[in-house]
């Protein structure tokens, strides 16, 4: 007869004894629902969890922890023989990083939502675990609640993962979403996104693009089971997307999202992060607001989808919840869980050698010549020419005629190039704005099919 075992019924000498470093949008989530599910939770490990410390900054602003587990000294706390995991919902370098390793070299298993540390340090966090034995689980530094870490670690171990591409920050889809669909404002939408807990402490993070970065390289690191950190990511925030790129876009039938993507190709990786355009039609066009979305691309498996919640407190509590119980199994059943992989050692493809479509949109002097001048160009640096529209604007340049009467008039020339190097793409951008004829470069996006061939564009609105 099968029997539920209730938390009183488990041995409690064999209680995994929990430090928490951190309570705010996430960390008091964690502490909710280790006290809300303390039974299951205990009853799924084979022994409770018990919360033996709580460190944050201001004690007076957490009126939810129970006030004997409050300490502002996290270094005594991680310190402390009875912790056996600590779980690090504080964010940042230092002085988490210290923290950690000590907690790891000591044996401790380590369950982070970090992934600027991550990123930047995650091989010394690695190797500290390796030589304790101890677990170190990160599955809400990337894409909050969705399970994505895992699949890549364990389910897809025995494939071989060629591409990881999506949307992993939920601040800046939520603004981006919030432009497109109700033509909101940049500044508002932000704070809107800080308000629901969804931006970083420094929210510069997500809107220049540093928290993408760090996911990137994370998800590149794990997927290619090889080393990238943050600095090998190329980065461009959504600061610069304005209002007429959004429109652009919706003309050309597509739809701005900052994206992550990740690309073994010919023994190396890239990995790179920057607003593009992609097609209505792309499933990802529809991941909207916190929202976030992944694409893995595997020889064997083809394409996986991963979609969920990115960003928000209880969201990425259910992540930390699941690296806390499998942590805690580990302990009670000995032994400990799948360590990093970084056996490849592959070298990281400069920004100027990775490929893909552009987007050029060009205020040009609407005279005879103008656009064969224009190609010229392209074709000078090896870029080729998909589609081109010219969009008169009907006014003059004006003052450069001699009688004072009106000169040529002003026109957008809306150029999709086929796929191009982005060296190759910055030359020709670089000498376009040589051209008399070019008054100014109005927008350059890139435009992704990821993994699709994107046929569509120019269908109109
Ligand atoms: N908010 C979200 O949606 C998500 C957050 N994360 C990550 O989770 C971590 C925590 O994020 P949030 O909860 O949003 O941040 P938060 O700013 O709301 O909370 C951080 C907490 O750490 C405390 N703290 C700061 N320095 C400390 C120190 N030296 N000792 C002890 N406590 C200290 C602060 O007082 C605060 O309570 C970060 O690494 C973040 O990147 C990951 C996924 C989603
Ligand atoms: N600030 C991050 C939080 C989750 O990682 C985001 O907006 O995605
Ligand atoms: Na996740």
């Amino acid at each position: 007869m099968t029997q539920t075992r209730s938390a009183a019924e488990l041995d409690h000498r064999r209680a995994v004894n929990v430090a928490l470093l951190g309570a705010g949008v996430v960390g008091s989530q964690v502490v909710r629902l280790l006290t809300e599910q303390a039974d299951e939770l205990a009853a799924r490990i084979g022994a409770p969890l018990h919360l033996v410390g709580v460190a944050v900054r201001r004690p007076q602003r957490h009126p939810d922890v129970p006030a004997d587990l409050l300490t502002t000294d996290a270094a005594e706390l991680v310190s402390r023989d009875e912790v056996d995991v600590v779980v690090e919902l504080v964010g940042g370098i230092e002085p988490v990083r210290g923290l950690l390793l000590t907690a790891l070299k000591n044996g401790k298993s380590v369950v982070s939502a970090n992934k600027a540390l991550l990123a930047e340090d995650g091989a010394a966090l690695a190797a500290a675990a390796d030589e304790s034995g101890a677990d170190l689980y990160y599955e809400a530094s990337v894409a909050g609640a969705i399970p994505l870490l895992r699949p890549i670690q364990q389910s897809l171990a025995g494939d071989r993962i060629v591409r990881v591409a999506g949307i992993v920050n939920g601040t800046t889809n939520f603004i981006l979403s919030a432009m497109a669909s109700s033509g909101a404002n940049y500044t508002e939408a932000l704070e809107e996104a800080g308000r629901l807990g969804y931006a970083e402490a420094d929210p510069t993070a997500d809107v220049d693009g540093y928290d993408a970065a760090s996911k990137a390289a994370i998800l590149a690191s794990l997927a290619f089971h090889t080393r990238v950190t943050a600095d090998d990511v190329y980065r461009e925030g959504i600061r610069d997307v304005t209002a007429a790129d959004i429109a652009a876009a919706k003309a050309l039938g597509c739809t701005v999202k900052l994206l992550a993507i990740c690309e073994q190709t010919d023994g190396s990786v890239s990995a790179r992060v920057h607003p593009a355009m992609i097609p209505r039609s792309h499933p990802l066009a529809s991941v909207s607001g916190a929202y976030n979305a992944v694409f893995i691309e595997a020889a064997a498996a083809g394409q996986l989808m991963f979609y969920g919640q990115g960003a928000g407190g209880p969201q990425t509590a259910s992540a930390v919840l699941g690296d806390l119980v499998a942590a805690a199994r580990n302990r009670v059943i000995g032994g400990r869980g799948p360590r990093d992989t970084a056996h490849a050692a592959l070298p990281v493809l400069a920004m100027g050698d990775t490929h893909t479509r552009y987007h050029v949109a060009l205020d040009v002097t609407d005279r005879a010549g103008v656009l064969a001048q224009v190609a010229g160009v392209f074709a000078e640096h090896g870029v080729s020419i998909a589609t081109v529209r010219q969009e008169g604007r009907g006014g003059t340049s004006g003052s450069d005629a001699d009688d004072g009467a009106p000169g040529p008039k002003d026109a957008t020339l809306v150029i999709v190039t086929h796929s191009a190097s982005d060296a190759a793409l910055a030359a020709t951008v670089e000498a376009l704005t040589g051209l008399d004829a070019v008054r100014g470069v109005a927008g350059v996006l890139r435009v992704e099919g990821l993994g699709r061939p994107v046929t569509e564009l120019g269908g109109g609105s």
